[in-house]
């Protein structure tokens, strides 16, 4: 049976993120994980997660100025890079997120591969085994993002060479930037800490576009990977109504009716 995490940049996201949480063990998913949680005091998040009893997977480093997308691969701003890798990994340590994102931000070219290696260094030293992770974005969103395949991101985690660095596998971003969702998936596994998935090319709920997310889940399954499956779409204001794919997952999500029994 696949596990799902509730990914509450998204879902949910017109609530606070401590009642974010509670709806998302509400609506039967195994986990939570976010983007950026910094205005929330760490003492909301630890208090909501210790009464649903839900892991918080991940959360992501600041974004930067308006427009930004992260600083970790941008030459010249380095110490607000660092800045920021040590933010999120003090938030994380402070509410025990099993991950952060260290987002790039936008760059290209050798000087911005080397900074963001060198930021990576740093932070998966300091992050004291727990897991850093990079994430590929698709340049319809995020044009000129400085990380845009699996390829390159595998290449940067081979010579980062860290065992504590991961690659976020969007399965929505690698489908419009690279396709063959399934065989990256396989050769990907030994690098890959965290999978997500929405629906392509609209980001909407896994059940809508042209991946079809149960084939998915069934290879996941036979690849062994048994860790909850991000979900990461656009849900519009009510997320509760978009959730029918949880049961084609197996997942435990309670229908609405159950609900009010
Ligand atoms: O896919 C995404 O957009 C997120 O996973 C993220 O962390 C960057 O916004
Ligand atoms: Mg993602």
């Amino acid at each position: 049976m696949t596990r799902f995490s509730a990914n509450l940049g998204f879902l949910w996201s017109d609530c606070g993120l401590p009642d974010a949480i509670r709806a998302a063990a509400a609506a039967g998913f195994d986990a939570v994980e976010c983007h950026w949680p910094y205005d929330v005091p760490p003492e909301d998040m630890r208090a909501a997660l210790a009464e649903t009893g839900l892991p918080m997977l991940g959360l992501n480093t600041r974004r930067g100025k308006i427009g930004e997308n992260g600083l970790s691969a941008v030459p010249g701003r380095h110490s607000e890079a660092t800045a920021a890798i040590d933010e999120a990994l003090g938030y994380a340590e402070a509410i025990g997120a099993g991950a952060v994102h260290v987002m790039a931000g936008h760059a290209d070219g050798a000087a911005a591969h080397a900074t963001f290696v060198s930021a990576l260094r740093y932070a998966c030293t300091a992050a004291k085994g727990r897991m850093i992770l990079i994430e590929p974005l698709n340049h319809y969103d995020a044009p000129g993002y400085f990380l845009t395949t699996t390829g390159q991101a595998r290449a940067i985690i081979e010579e980062v060479g860290a065992p504590n660095l991961k690659l976020m596998f969007d399965c929505y971003h690698v489908q419009l930037m690279e396709g063959d969702v399934t065989h990256r998936l396989q050769a990907l596994l030994p690098v890959i800490g965290h999978i997500q998935m929405a629906g392509v090319p609209d980001r909407g709920p896994p059940d809508t576009g042209e991946l079809n997310y149960p084939h998915i889940w069934q290879v996941l399954a036979r690849l062994g990977w048994t860790r909850p499956v991000g979900a990461e779409y656009n849900a519009g204001n009510d997320t509760d109504a978009t959730l029918g794919w949880m049961n084609g997952g197996g997942g435990r999500h309670r229908t609405r009716e159950r609900d009010a029994r």
